[in-house]
């Protein structure tokens, strides 16, 4: 690992290995672009001397490509590693206790897979208990559906629960209330920094001139709203009310120690989907409820790989553009400890986890705050920290 002059940089996880990017504000100052190192942001329209950093979003700096992300990212590490450097850089670090957080970035369209074997083959298992846990199509191509993407929130945004139709446990009819089955989806969210034109679709050898970054994601989901509306179109109200966010958008280029070959696959699938470079990622998540740790999902295992889910998505010609923003679906492990709902947790309710605490939880109840966050293996034995994703739950309204 290159070590930064920044103090505790190297061991924080935050070291000029990963170098992510945010958005920040400073009493008074208007929004600007920031790459975090240590437990500090770099405040990059005043260190690199570029106007376009001072912009409410990553947005414009994703549009410029994969040439100009590379350029950035060298110069911004040189700065920060070399004592050369550290004269012009060291007067625009600013302390992270002085910041606050803004969204990283424009979310234009928001996509959601179903990437995970485990989590596929238990939601079937759980909701499907008379038939096979994969549909036919499951093994050919990743499954997704188009979310809501007004309604990505960063993190730290408070949750209010959904109310919405559910099926009545005494009658055939429906009720409308607050759900009763709140739940979150630990996933992981590729943000799309280059655009395409309609009509042209992106192979999986392009995947990484699109794709700039990766965030945490909590997909809340209400289990019983879900069941009661997706029959057959698919998901709707049951996740489209909040999707949260993590602050930093990791570049692709900072998981290189952690990418692999990917899971094997069989079958093969089609030839427009075949493998060329190796995207699966090697990363640790970590689910937290009420600061208790109670899920480690692998992402290693996830069945297919972000280049594959790219080139599925645009197949049909779909366009990309700049803050496109498409996540894995929930990622879950085989054992019981790295299942990444409370779905999964409780089996549908029927096996409730004790906290430490004592108290019991089959899904969320209000004032139960959820933090999901992860880490990879840095360049030559570092660790890259991905940040956290959190919210709180709040009353349903009225
Ligand atoms: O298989 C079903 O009936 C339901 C599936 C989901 O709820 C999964 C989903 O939203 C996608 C994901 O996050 O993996
Ligand atoms: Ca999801
Ligand atoms: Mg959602």
């Amino acid at each position: 690992m290159t070590s930064s002059w920044v103090p505790g940089a190297d061991e924080s996880g935050f070291g000029a290995d990963n170098l992510p990017y945010g958005v920040f504000t400073r009493s008074g100052g208007g929004p600007r672009v920031g790459v975090r190192v240590g437990d500090h942001v770099l405040d990059l329209a005043a260190a690199l001397g570029d106007p376009e950093f001072s912009a409410p979003s990553l947005n414009p700096f994703m549009a410029r490509g994969s040439t100009a992300w590379r350029a950035t990212r060298a110069k911004v590490s040189g700065m920060l590693t070399s004592e050369g450097g550290r004269a012009s850089a060291e007067p625009h670090l600013v302390p992270l206790g002085e910041v606050d957080l803004r969204p990283p970035f424009e979310v234009a369209d928001y996509v959601d897979f179903y990437c995970s074997l485990e989590h596929a083959s238990n939601v079937g298992r759980i909701f499907r208990p008379d038939e096979e846990p994969l549909k036919p199509n499951w093994r050919h191509l990743p499954v997704g559906y188009h979310g809501r993407s007004g309604t990505v929130v960063p993190s730290g945004t408070d949750i209010v629960r959904p109310s919405g139709q559910r099926r009545s446990p005494d009658s055939d009819g429906p009720l409308f209330g607050p759900s009763t089955r709140l739940d979150i989806e630990a996933e992981l969210g590729f943000v799309v920094g280059k655009g395409t034109s309609m009509g042209r679709p992106v192979p999986v050898s392009d995947f990484a001139e699109h794709v700039f970054g990766v965030v945490l994601v909590n997909d809340w989901s209400a289990r019983d709203i879900q069941a009661w509306e997706y029959v057959p179109l698919g998901p709707f109200l049951g996740k489209s009310f909040a999707t949260s966010v993590s602050p930093w958008v990791v570049p692709l280029d900072a998981l290189g120690a952690a990418r692999f070959a990917g899971r094997e696959q069989t079958p093969e699938p089609l030839p427009h989907l075949h493998r060329v470079a190796d995207w699966g990622l090697d990363l640790a998540l970590e689910v937290r409820l009420n600061g208790e740790v109670v899920s480690r999902p692998p992402y290693a295992a996830m069945y297919w790989t972000a280049d594959q889910m790219l080139a599925h998505l645009t197949s049909n010609g779909a366009s990309l553009r700049t803050g496109d923003l498409y996540a894995s679906g929930t990622v879950s492990g085989s054992r019981r400890d790295q299942r990444g709902s409370l779905l999964e947790l409780s089996w549908g309710g029927a096996e409730p986890l004790t906290l430490a605490d004592g108290s019991v939880r089959t899904f969320l109840e209000d004032g139960d705050a959820v933090a999901v966050s992860a880490t990879a293996r840095g360049m030559a034995g570092g660790t890259i920290n991905l940040g956290e994703v959190t919210g709180t739950v709040r009353p349903a309204c009225g």
